[in-house]
């Protein structure tokens, strides 16, 4: 026992600690020198090569800026991406390049935060300013250094030193990772970072469209909330990535941008607790959790709105931040309950859980410039830990909708089986008959009706009691289904009356079929401790000859009458000594 559960949370957590220790070796490719030679750097995020101070009250110049570098109290950066907050005052760095070849060298500069709202870099050259790029999100992007989905700009460096100088002025978060690449290294990584995103964002795609067309058959709220919750998160993803204001948004400005941003990235925050709430079912077993969970993504809109109302971008967005994170904390949380009431599928979704919320955790950690090294593997972590938890989730779904088809096909079957005998039961039998039917009206085929009712069953219910009387049901529907033809569709009618629907058999056939069942239940003995008890059974017969019943061609309403001719015909037997069959069409008897 203890075992299986120590397997079970060792799963939990493999996973998570196999994607931190990967990232943990992917840190070590960091750039530790202050001034960064060419020669030895093809590319890389050199916050650890930048010196750094904040603006206090006044706008610098840059001569004021290299003023306060040179004698001012300046930081060197501890981070690849240096960051500072939210809401900060602008940042000026300041980084060396050392070119000891004899030629220019082509390195493209990079800032790879696509929210920063205005950016400047001078590069200075034997104390003279060779360039000025502007840029930033708060520039339409036709006037942006080059149309990148971050502010970069590509620079023939000459021989000798190059100082560069960049001032970032933005309301959002101040997180700056600044990357340096030779351009043919940077083209490359542009390519494979389109592929992986693309398949990244192919599977989420993929999942949530076929989530959708299942929520549009089948109604269920789950697959309309996952489906939501992937194409809100991909779209979140493309916006924070700045692919989003690059391929459709680029000139609406970075009023319309940072609200659209936070706007999206509480849409799939919202969509996944309500997700997780339905497939989970919390409010069955953690009633406070789930109306906190509730709350929390009506009231947190509501103030982000009011801010929106109010112009209030700051106050919004540390709504938004406040949201995301909850979703992280609340979406193991539910897990964790889950997995305390019994849940089916609380493990897994505990671990898709746990592995989304240190991969976001992982990026988040690294665009702040904490614990984490920024790198490609450390920024693109979010998408691969909610690839990997929409693939998960996915499955949950996938096997809550075959565990679905099962209890539906069981429950049909229960409500079509007669529970003691095991036959079909008159709702079974009318299920199975219809098409059946359809079948021989189509093909203008005959087919035979045979009622059977026991004999004085009455007596062995008094004489042996109810219970004896059930075994001997069951022995006599055992009979009958075992005596009859495969195509044949044998149901318990009724108490102790039975039906036997004979496809593709003329009434003549079908008489000496039902004769040899009536003698195979007359040779049966029931026996009861050391009694034997035989019954006997009456027939009713009544069916086609040429597709025609009492002379007119079968329809589809010609079951029901074809049933109640086999009924008089079963009426009649009886009354007629009982043990024994009688034709309803040809209005005579065998007697055995
Ligand atoms: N043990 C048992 N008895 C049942 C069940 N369903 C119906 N019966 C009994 O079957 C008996 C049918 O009685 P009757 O309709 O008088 O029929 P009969 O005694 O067979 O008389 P005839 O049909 O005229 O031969 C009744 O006593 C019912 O209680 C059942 O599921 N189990």
């Amino acid at each position: 026992m203890i075992n299986s559960k120590c397997k079970h949370y060792f799963n939990i957590c493999f996973i998570p600690l196999s994607v931190i220790i990967l990232f943990a070796i992917s840190a070590i490719n960091t750039t530790q020198a202050n001034t960064i030679d060419l020669a030895q750097f093809e590319e890389g995020a050199i916050g650890h090569s930048i010196e750094y101070f904040q603006e206090k009250e006044i706008k610098l110049s840059l001569t004021e800026a290299q003023a306060l570098f040179t004698n001012g109290v300046i930081k060197s950066g501890q981070s690849d991406s240096i960051s500072l907050g939210i809401g900060v005052a602008p940042a000026w760095m300041k980084f060396t390049l050392v070119n000891n070849s004899m030629g220019q060298l082509n390195y493209r500069l990079a800032i790879e935060t696509p929210w920063l709202d205005y950016i400047d870099t001078w590069l200075v050259h034997e104390e003279k300013v060779v360039r000025h790029i502007v840029g930033g999100d708060g520039y339409p992007f036709n006037q942006r250094p080059m149309p990148y989905k971050f502010y970069a700009f590509e620079q023939s460096l000459p021989p000798g030193i190059t100082e560069v100088y960049i001032r970032v002025e933005t309301k959002g978060p101040m997180a700056i990772p600044v990357r340096l690449s030779r351009v043919d290294k940077a083209i490359i990584r542009d390519i494979t970072s389109a592929y992986q995103y693309g398949v990244l964002y192919g599977i989420m795609s993929a999942l949530a469209l076929y989530n959708l067309v299942l929520f549009v058959f089948i109604r269920q709220k789950e697959y309309g909330l996952y489906s939501l919750y992937l194409i809100g998160f991909v779209i979140n993803s493309l916006s924070y990535t700045g692919q989003l204001h690059t391929l459709i948004t680029p000139d609406y400005g970075p009023y319309f941008q940072d609200w659209l941003d936070i706007s999206l990235m509480i849409t799939y925050s919202i969509a996944g607790l309500h997700f997780a709430r339905t497939l989970l079912q919390t409010s069955q077993y953690a009633a406070k959790l789930d109306r906190f969970v509730s709350k929390i993504t009506i009231v947190i809109p509501t103030g982000m709105f009011i801010g929106f109302i109010f112009n209030q971008l700051f106050f919004s967005m540390i709504l938004a931040f406040i949201l995301n994170t909850c979703f992280v904390i609340l979406f193991v949380a539910m897990g964790f309950f889950a997995l305390k009431a019994k849940k089916p599928f609380a493990v897994i979704f505990l671990l898709s859980s746990v592995t989304a919320a240190i991969c976001i955790t992982i990026s988040t950690l690294a665009v702040a410039g904490f614990l984490v090294p920024y790198n490609d593997y450390t920024f693109k972590a979010i998408e691969v830990g909610m690839a990997f938890e929409a693939i998960l989730l996915a499955v949950i779904l996938a096997r809550q909708f075959r565990l679905a088809k099962m209890d539906k096909i069981i429950a049909e079957h229960y409500a079509c089986t007669d529970t003691l005998t095991q036959l079909n039961n008159r709702r079974g039998f009318q299920v199975i008959t219809q098409p059946v039917w359809q079948n021989i009206i189509r093909e203008r085929r005959d087919v035979t009706i045979a009622l059977l009712d026991i004999d004085f069953f009455k007596n062995i219910n008094d004489q042996y009691g109810h219970q004896i009387g059930d075994k001997v049901l069951q022995q006599v529907a055992q009979c009958i289904s075992n005596a009859s033809r495969k195509g044949d569709i044998c149901a318990r009618w009724g108490g102790e009356e039975f039906i036997i629907f004979l496809p593709e058999t003329s009434l003549t056939q079908a008489t000496k079929q039902a004769e040899r069942i009536r003698q195979v239940i007359e040779q049966l003995e029931v026996q009861i401790d050391n009694t034997l008890i035989s019954v006997t059974t009456s027939i009713g017969l009544a069916g086609s000859e040429n597709n025609k019943l009492n002379g007119a061609p079968l329809t589809l309403d010609s079951l029901e009458s074809m049933i109640n001719h086999a009924d008089n015909a079963l009426y009649y037997a009886k009354d007629s000594g009982k043990n024994q069959l009688h034709v309803a069409n040809h209005q005579s008897s065998q007697q055995s």
